[in-house]
């Protein structure tokens, strides 16, 4: 799996998985894998038994999935799948329509037999989900493969057998309280319009093609991957179709395989008067997809939708992040759990919204979302501070800028956060999301952080923290300045 530097910044798999790792820890991967006379081990992709037992080993070690995958059908790759989940991810924060404090609620038109979005976003990210697929045999597996992975409760799996392609009717009862609405829906629809063009696409790269030929063994039945008119008449109809189901449904979201079909998606928005549209790449390996998300809610202010703004974001995206690293023996923070305490500390101090996006033993990704700028100054703001309580003889009322310093900090588990009610005494919750309407103005700032424990050569490992740019009215570079505070304050 060769994996780039362009995938999702949260995406685990931007480091490639180690194999050995995997084939110690799985035993069927192990038996696809072979070592060399150097102990590397590898894989051949070119086989679609091994591309099976690849992404059965990777969900089952790295998201405690187990899930069948018969054959003849499509195989998903994970770091893909991931890719497009961590999108939505963005978009539904950036919109904010976690904040209304309700659960995530999405529906994947075309799950398969793997059912392998709803798998992954119930089980990172809680999200309720309904699968709806067309053919029967797909539909079974999608049903047991919930089922056996015990996620019935956050999974429901729908038979689609009429005409339209997103059908609100399947919402109906799937969910006990029903939500008002769904936030978003999600789609990796048949790609081909032919068996034809589907055999020419993979034959094309094989023989005197100028592209290399595909890396990867192909995987999926003529039923999963061809549909009258390809991905661009299906995406088309189920433009034409979210148009009733737009009190329903907030954001309407598809992938593209195509990168000819984009363009003219963009046009058929444009041409139904659709203007909040965002679009995105998903690069893993050798193989890229597009993404595209439209939506009816009227007066939708939200940067991250526009398709502009969502260029200059991609663009951002692929910069490096604002990296620092701290040795363990220079930190007075001895284990990644105190760590991550005290990083907690920190970001609640500055008033920062913070979700965790990936969890591991030895790291953690957090989407963090500015509103105001809360760490510039904090010295002044600070002086400042001592002087009042010199002249009066007592702290201020608003203590929370004299919440930065390292020596403070314990105390603070005690002091009552700006967010009111919220006494962060217990120091593992992470603060509520602020409520916030959807036209709401735009953040100052919303960054992916991203701390892990690297192992380095020597006595002592590292701690490595990572800040990416994702967007907001402030500029990338306040990401800077945010890590300048963490680092002056990790000492
Ligand atoms: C390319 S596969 C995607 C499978 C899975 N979501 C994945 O990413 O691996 C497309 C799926 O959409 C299903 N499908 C095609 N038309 C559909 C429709 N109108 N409603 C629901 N599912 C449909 C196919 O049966 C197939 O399982």
């Amino acid at each position: 799996m060769a994996l780039n530097k362009k995938m999702h910044p949260r995406n685990p798999y931007k480091t490639q998985p180690s194999f050995k790792d995997l084939a110690v820890k799985n035993e069927e991967f192990r038996l696809h894998a072979t070592i060399d006379i150097s102990g590397k081990v590898s894989i051949d992709f070119k086989k679609a038994e091994t591309i099976r037992a690849l992404t059965r080993a990777l969900l089952k070690e790295d998201w405690n999935l187990d899930v069948t995958l018969p054959k003849e059908y499509l195989v998903p790759t994970v770091p893909l799948r991931l890719n497009y989940i961590l999108w939505i991810e963005d978009l539904v924060a950036a919109l904010k329509l976690e904040d209304t404090g309700s659960p995530v609620y999405g529906i994947d038109i075309g799950t398969g037999a793997s059912c392998i979005y709803p798998l992954l976003a119930s089980r990172k990210n809680g999200w309720n989900m309904i699968g709806v697929e067309k053919d029967n045999t797909c539909l079974n597996h999608a049903q047991q493969n919930v089922l056996h992975n015990k996620l019935e409760s956050l999974v429901k799996v729908c038979k689609n057998d009429g005409e339209m392609i997103i059908d609100t009717s399947v919402m109906d009862g799937a969910f006990e309280p029903m939500p008002t609405y769904f936030h978003f829906t999600m789609c990796n629809p048949p790609f081909f319009s032919s068996e034809e063009e589907l055999e020419k696409t993979h034959k094309s790269r094989s023989a005197n093609s100028p592209r290399p030929p595909p890396n990867n063994a192909r995987t999926g039945s003529a039923n999963e991957v061809v549909v009258e008119g390809g991905e661009v008449a299906f995406v088309h109809k189920m433009i034409d179709d979210s148009q009733q189901a737009k009190d329903k449904i907030r954001i309407f979201t598809t992938m593209l395989g195509h990168k000819s079909s984009v363009s003219k998606v963009l046009k058929y928005l444009k041409e139904k008067n659709i203007s909040e549209i965002a679009s995105t790449e998903f690069c893993q390996g050798h193989t890229t997809r597009w993404g595209i998300a439209w939506s009816h809610v009227e007066k939708l202010t939200c940067e991250s939708l526009s398709a502009d703004n969502f260029v200059d974001q991609k663009k951002q995206k692929s910069k490096p992040p604002v990296r620092h690293v701290l040795p363990t023996s220079n930190c007075a923070f001895k284990t990644f759990d105190s760590l991550m305490e005290k990083v907690k500390i920190l970001l609640k101090n500055l008033d920062l919204q913070f979700r965790c996006v990936i969890k591991d033993v030895k790291s953690i990704g957090y989407q963090v979302t500015a509103l105001n700028n809360t760490w510039s100054n904090q010295r002044r703001k600070r002086r400042d501070e001592q002087r009042m309580i010199k002249k009066v003889g007592q702290p201020s009322e608003d203590s929370s800028s004299t919440k930065c310093t390292n020596s403070q900090t314990e105390q603070i588990t005690e002091v009552p956060t700006s967010h009111g009610t919220n006494s962060s005494t217990d120091l593992t919750d992470e603060p509520p999301l602020k409520k916030a309407k959807l036209t709401e103005s735009v953040p100052l700032l919303v960054f992916g952080f991203i701390i892990r424990e690297e192992e380095t050569e020597g006595d002592s490992n590292s701690y490595v923290f990572e800040m990416s740019w994702l967007h907001g009215s402030g500029g990338k570079d306040l990401i800077h300045q945010v890590m300048q505070y963490v680092k002056n304050n990790l000492k």
